[in-house]
């Protein structure tokens, strides 16, 4: 992105809570937008979020600037990220968060309507997978431009994981968590690589990896952040704004996002091709038949959300 062109795309963000200004920081750091919104029925909240990021614009390299909108105009924005709606307290699952946060988004996609022909809603709240199918419902928007962030944010805590065994930079591990941004979720063995080597002939030499012992780890992340601190932000500040600049950019990136799948009628997340029409195209990747057998069982469990 040059540094001194005018950026004129706009990102609202509904939920101006931990997430929601997490990721308006992050968008402010790597600017790609010319101007956020943030909304929140809580006011007072809302607006010292934005007096607060605002004093993050003084650097040089940012032309984004930070306002208070209302659901109105979010719904003219290029992208509205929705990260509005209850978190998980201890003990609590993602689809413990599904009565509560399904009527949230049900009146904020009411109150945002009629919807700019080309918007994108980028779905964070959670149970992201479920949430982001009845957002294609409610908006009836093109279901390529309705996404989930899905696994990505679990692939990125597998590549870390992963670094620091195999002793490489993460962005040079290429795994993917694939299926359901919860407790289904499962890790694609099989196209796990390290420089195009397979993961693992790539480790260091005496380097062993428990596959079980990771998979568990990266699942579990969240829920010993959550204990321990009450939220997570940075991770998914991150990855949110990465889907934003691959949109806004056409970047065509490969991300694991959650996105429509019409043989199993659910959304979850399989590598897709994203770009400013939102999913381009899914990535047909060629999963070993456990792997079948596992994305099976996620659309399984996300379908019975769904109909509960
Ligand atoms: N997909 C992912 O990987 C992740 C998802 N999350 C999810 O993000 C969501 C938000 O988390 P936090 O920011 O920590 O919660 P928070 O409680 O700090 O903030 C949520 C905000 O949403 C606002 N809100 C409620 N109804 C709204 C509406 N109709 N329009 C606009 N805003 C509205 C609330 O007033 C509140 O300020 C949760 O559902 C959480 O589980 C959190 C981290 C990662
Ligand atoms: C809260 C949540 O979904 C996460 O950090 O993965």
């Amino acid at each position: 992105m040059p540094q001194h062109s005018k950026l004129t795309s706009q990102i609202a963000i509904l939920g101006a809570g931990d997430v929601g200004a997490t990721i308006a920081y992050s968008l402010i750091m790597n600017p790609v937008a010319g101007e956020i919104l943030l909304v929140d029925p809580k006011e007072e909240v809302r607006d010292a979020q934005v007096q607060d990021l605002s004093d993050a614009t003084f650097h040089g390299d940012t032309s984004t600037r930070v306002r208070s909108g209302t659901h109105k105009e979010a719904g003219q924005c290029d992208i509205v990220v929705i990260a509005a709606g209850a978190k998980q307290k201890k003990g609590e699952s993602r689809t413990d968060l599904i009565g509560r946060n399904k009527s949230i988004l049900e009146s904020a996609i009411g109150d945002m309507k009629p919807f700019r022909q080309d918007t994108i809603l980028v779905l964070v709240a959670n149970p992201v997978d479920v949430l982001t199918y009845f957002a294609q419902q409610y908006s009836g928007l093109p279901k390529a431009q309705v996404i989930g962030s899905g696994t990505f944010l679990d692939s990125a805590r597998l590549r870390g994981i992963l670094a620091s065994k195999a002793e490489v930079a993460a962005g040079s591990i290429d795994a993917y968590v694939l299926g359901e941004h919860g407790e289904t979720q499962f890790v694609a063995w099989s196209l796990a690589s390290i420089g195009g080597v397979p993961l693992l002939q790539a480790l260091p030499p005496g380097v062993k990896l428990d596959k079980e012992a990771v998979a568990e780890e990266t699942r579990n992340k969240a829920s010993i952040i959550i204990e321990n601190k009450g939220a997570t932000n940075y991770g998914i500040g991150g990855v949110a704004a990465s889907i934003c600049k691959s949109i806004l950019t056409d970047q065509r990136n490969v991300r694991p996002v959650s996105h429509y799948q019409k043989g199993l009628d659910v959304c979850l997340s399989i590598p897709a091709v994203l770009g400013r029409r939102g999913i381009v195209r899914t990535v047909d990747v060629p999963l070993s038949d456990e792997e079948k057998g596992l994305l099976g069982k996620s659309a399984k469990a996300l379908r019975d959300v769904i109909d509960a």
